[in-house]
């Protein structure tokens, strides 16, 4: 049976007032050449929130994650970590934050043990018996070459270094996408244990829907360059439905309720409208009308058709 730990610190967190981890203010970024992949996005993630961030190939995951921790700066708009601006991080401030690319950036002619040794002088705060514990659990040989380690040890030495430091906001950008599911069970165990030690705030992406289900309270979809839908994952469960039906009786449902149209799509003989409805307000059944609750999957399916 598959455990589930869903995860958010956030009733935990020592300073409730504290300034958001992460605070986006009408992002926009294009790349020449394309429209908009960040348009007008507003994102707030509180001290504590797990976030898993989905969305298609292309959305724009990984320019958001980039443009969250400064690495790209937007045309448009503005990105606060923990009440700074995110393009001109204090040393204070790049020591809270720990990043695993979706590409590795190690550096290849070094051994993992002087890639650690080089990092560990940059940060005031360096978790050696974490560092040890997981090089050894996780079983990368020290000195060898980094060009020379296979992706998935590349990719775990990578989540060792971004979690060495004992960081307050930790993101990442596909974490799991190499390893075997030994090693992603053994992420996943890390990055439950760091939540509830240290309160670490987390936002990461990924395509691997099951994984999320185990460990993320909060899911966020990108789409259209916004956020199109963040949610705690049981609320997703409780409030939204897929409706199939005709035009008119979808709309009266929808009025009736006060529900939030999330998607809608238009099949030759019928509607199907994705929709978020109010606590308490998801309608009985009655003729002509399909109102199906949907999993993880399917809703990613729906809102990114
Ligand atoms: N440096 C770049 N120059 C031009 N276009 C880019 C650049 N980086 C990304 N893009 C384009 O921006 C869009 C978003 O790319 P991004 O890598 O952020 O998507 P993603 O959601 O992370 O995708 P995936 O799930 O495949 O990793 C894509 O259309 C991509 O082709």
């Amino acid at each position: 049976m598959t455990q589930t730990l869903m995860l958010d610190a956030t009733d935990a967190a020592p300073f409730p007032l504290a300034r958001p981890p992460v605070q986006a203010m009408g992002l926009h970024l294009h790349f020449a050449g394309h429209g908009p992949v960040l348009d007008n996005l507003d994102w707030q993630i509180q001290p504590g929130q797990v976030v898993g961030l989905l969305g298609r190939n292309g959305a724009g995951k990984t320019t958001l994650l980039e443009t969250l921790l400064g690495l790209r700066e937007p045309s448009l708009g503005q990105v606060q970590l923990f009440g700074e601006p995110a393009l001109q991080p204090s040393d204070a401030l790049r020591a809270r934050l720990g990043y695993v690319p979706q590409q590795s950036d190690l550096f290849d002619d070094f051994t993992p043990e002087q890639l650690l040794r080089y990092f560990r002088s940059f940060y005031p705060r360096w978790n050696e018996a974490k560092v040890d514990g997981l090089m050894s659990r996780w079983q990368i040989p020290v000195n060898r070459r980094i060009a020379r380690l296979s992706q998935g040890q590349q990719q775990r030495l990578s989540i060792i270094r971004a979690l060495a430091h004992d960081p307050d906001l930790l993101v990442l950008d596909e974490p799991v996408a190499s390893l075997d599911p030994l090693g992603r069970r053994d992420f996943l165990r890390e990055l439950v244990e760091q939540v509830l030690d240290r309160g670490t705030t987390v936002v990461f992406s990924t395509h691997i829907l099951s994984d999320l289900e185990r460990v993320a309270f909060n899911i966020a979809f990108l789409s259209g360059g916004k956020i199109a839908l963040q949610a705690p994952q049981d609320q997703l469960a409780e409030e939204v439905r897929l409706l199939v039906g005709s035009e008119p009786a979808l709309q009266a449902v929808v009025k009736a309720s006060r529900a939030q149209v999330l998607h809608r799509r238009s099949l030759p003989s019928s509607q199907r409208w994705l929709v978020r409805f109010p606590e308490g307000q998801i309608p009985p059944p009655q003729a002509g009308l399909q109102c199906e609750a949907l999993g993880l999957e399917d809703l990613f399916v729906e809102l990114a058709q």
